[in-house]
């Protein structure tokens, strides 16, 4: 700790300031320092407290304010005798009380003979303690306190316990140091940055700071362990993929494996678990994928050793690389967790599929927000997107340009995929229809954003995607996904490099969206409307899908309300089962008969 405390002093020019008691500024934060101070308020309380008076403000780095403004003063003679704190307690009191000179002298006053007493231990720790180099106290312990100090702060800073009697005046003393030594300890905790509240999501958001979740099934390796991986991966169908899916405890995630492994494909999951929403709802995707017969692995797509070995224990036909941090506005809290793995992962996953023998074909996930500021609608592939408007966008837009180096210099086959705001059941708690839904029904106000003005939108609006149809593209693109050419880490020939964009193709006003929800809830939302802040978000997206309607053979079916309802069905079965269960006999009594559990055709379940 690099503490300085600054002391009123008789040289100081601000009488308001001489009132003053005690200044301190902590420059930074130490606790073995801060506990010495507490050892030396120890001494304090054991010592003569007259004598220590100086003495333990000492300790603490006590500089005068403003000293090295003040005139230089006589040097002080100091003793550098071992510091004997048992023999100091023994020595004679040092005169206090009326008997005391009360008018303050311009000439020094020759240190007490007890002071020195205690200098070893203040020069040793003043530089410390200040950490100010030059500062008074930092040149050196005693010879720091000067002369004036001690006619101040004997006759002037406290005066009245030269009117009291000894007990009074000893009282005085213990009452004013127990205040600095609360007054110290209340700002060591304070400012100490281990004890500093950490950032904090709002109240009731999903979003906290991104840590994979301990689990003990992190570790990984072994034969039990690779046997895991290779009967998860193992295919199941005539010319059936082997793919591994990263990201598969995330939403679209869990879709896309479960789609594939119902089909007969090999699926191994791979997922860090991390804490940027709800982990239970993580291991809820996970569990219903192990029902099914997929391992999802506990590991980081930055871990290149991790991606090595599952890339040696199974040849990966295909890759569906899901894992990233999503989010557009959380990109303002926490900007580094895009760049570790939105850029850094991905790097990370390309080496190792680059080094993997055979090279597997990679289908990711890029994003709409790659379109930023283009006014051009609706969104076709050939449009700029040179110009993000957030941080997660322009890490986005990063991976497509760094998977171009990949597939350039290494042959592996690439495809991005553009998705439009993916919803539906199991969804992410940090999009809007999610944590609308939670909040309609507690009863809380959501604030939906209205258009800033000044462009020709005047809704705010977006292309909301269903995930069935999402999961239908992923699927196709891994169909059509050419092989990759590369081998021993050389490309062979040209591979395929593709971005479609999958979204749904009729945009929807955020209005609209709590509209439905309202009905489907049945609940009335409590609305604050607000300009849209500068967060990252883009006013209006729409997705033109004619590549990947020829290409792929996309074709969405969901529109919003369809989607929407089996979203809320899902969301009521899984948070509020008893409210849930009232809806379905409200619903049957209205002739309309109990719906399945989940009204997701590619449900996870
Ligand atoms: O397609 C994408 O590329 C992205 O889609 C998703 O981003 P968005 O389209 O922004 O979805 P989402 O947050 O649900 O906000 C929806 C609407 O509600 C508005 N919105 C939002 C919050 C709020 O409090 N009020 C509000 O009106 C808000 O202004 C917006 O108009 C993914 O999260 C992202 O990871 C990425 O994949």
């Amino acid at each position: 700790m690099a503490a300085t405390f600054a002391v009123p002093q008789a040289g100081d020019s601000n009488e308001a300031d001489r009132g003053g008691l005690l200044r301190w500024q902590l420059a930074c934060s130490d606790r073995t320092l801060f506990s010495h101070f507490l050892h030396l308020q120890g001494e304090y309380y054991h010592a003569n407290v007259a004598t220590v008076d100086c003495q333990a403000e000492t300790y603490c780095g006590l500089q005068t304010k403003s000293a090295e403004a003040r005139q230089p003063q006589p040097p002080v003679e100091t003793k550098s005798k071992p510091f004997a704190p048992s023999k100091k307690r023994q020595q004679p009191k040092r005169r206090r009380g009326p008997n005391r000179p009360q008018s303050p002298s311009p000439t020094p006053e020759p240190r007490d003979p007890e002071v020195p007493a205690a200098l070893p231990r203040i020069e040793g720790m003043a530089p410390q303690l200040t950490g100010a180099p030059g500062s008074a106290a930092a040149a050196g312990g005693a010879a720091a306190v000067k002369p004036q100090f001690h006619h101040y702060h004997h006759h002037h800073r406290l005066p009245p316990r030269h009117h009291h009697t000894a007990p009074a005046s000893f009282l005085s003393k213990l009452a004013f140091w127990s205040v600095c030594s609360l007054s110290l300890l209340l700002a060591f905790i304070l400012l100490s940055p281990s004890s500093a509240p950490a950032p904090r999501a709002a109240p009731d958001s999903p979003r906290r700071s991104l840590h994979a979740s301990p689990s003990p099934a992190a570790s990984w390796g072994g034969a039990a362990w690779e046997k895991k991986v290779r009967a998860s991966a193992r295919v199941r169908r005539p010319r059936g993929h082997s793919v591994l899916v990263t990201g598969a405890a995330g939403f679209v995630g869990c879709h896309a494996a479960a789609a594939l492994r119902r089909r007969g494909d090999g699926v191994l999951g791979l997922d860090n678990f991390n804490d940027y929403y709800d982990t239970a709802l993580k291991r809820g995707r996970a569990a219903l994928l192990a029902r099914s017969g997929v391992y999802v692995v506990d590991g980081d797509i930055a871990d290149s050793e991790l991606l090595a070995k599952l890339f040696d224990v199974v040849p990966f036909t295909h890759v569906l690389h899901l894992a990233a941090q999503a989010g557009v506005r959380h990109a303002l809290v926490d900007p580094m967790s895009y760049v570790r793995a939105n850029v850094a992962g991905l790097v990370a996953l390309l080496e190792a599929a680059r080094a993997a023998n055979p090279q597997p074909a990679i289908v990711w996930a890029s994003s709409s927000s790659v379109y930023g500021l283009n006014s051009h609608v609706p969104f076709s592939e050939h449009d700029r997107t040179d110009r993000p408007a957030s941080l997660y966008a322009a890490t986005k837009k990063a991976g497509e340009e760094i998977a171009h180096v990949y597939n350039h210099i290494y042959g592996l086959s690439l495809t991005a995929l553009r998705f439009f705001t993916v919803y539906g059941p199991w969804g992410r708690p940090d999009m809007a229809y999610f944590f609308f839904t939670r909040d309609i029904l507690a009863g809380r106000p959501i604030t939906v954003y209205e258009s800033a003005g000044g462009s020709h939108q005047t809704t705010i609006s977006r292309d909301f995607t269903y995930i069935d149809d999402i999961v239908k593209g992923c699927v196709a693109a891994l169909d059509t996904a050419g092989r990759s050419t590369g081998s021993g880490g050389k490309k062979r020939g040209p591979a395929p490099f593709r971005t479609y964009n999958l979204g749904n193709t009729s945009p929807v006003p955020v209005t609209q969206l709590v509209d439905l929800l309202e009905k489907l809830l049945k609940v009335k939302a409590v609305r604050k409307v607000v300009k849209m802040p500068r967060n990252g978000d883009v006013p209006y997206t729409h997705a033109n899908v004619s590549l990947a309607q020829r290409e792929l053979g996309y074709r969405p079916s969901t529109d919003l309300q369809t989607g929407l309802k089996k979203f809320v069905r899902w969301y009521l079965e899984y948070y509020h089962p008893d409210l849930a269960q009232k809806q379905k006999q409200h619903a049957g009594s209205n002739g309309k008969g109990p719906r399945g559990q989940n009204g997701s055709s590619s449900s996870a379940r």
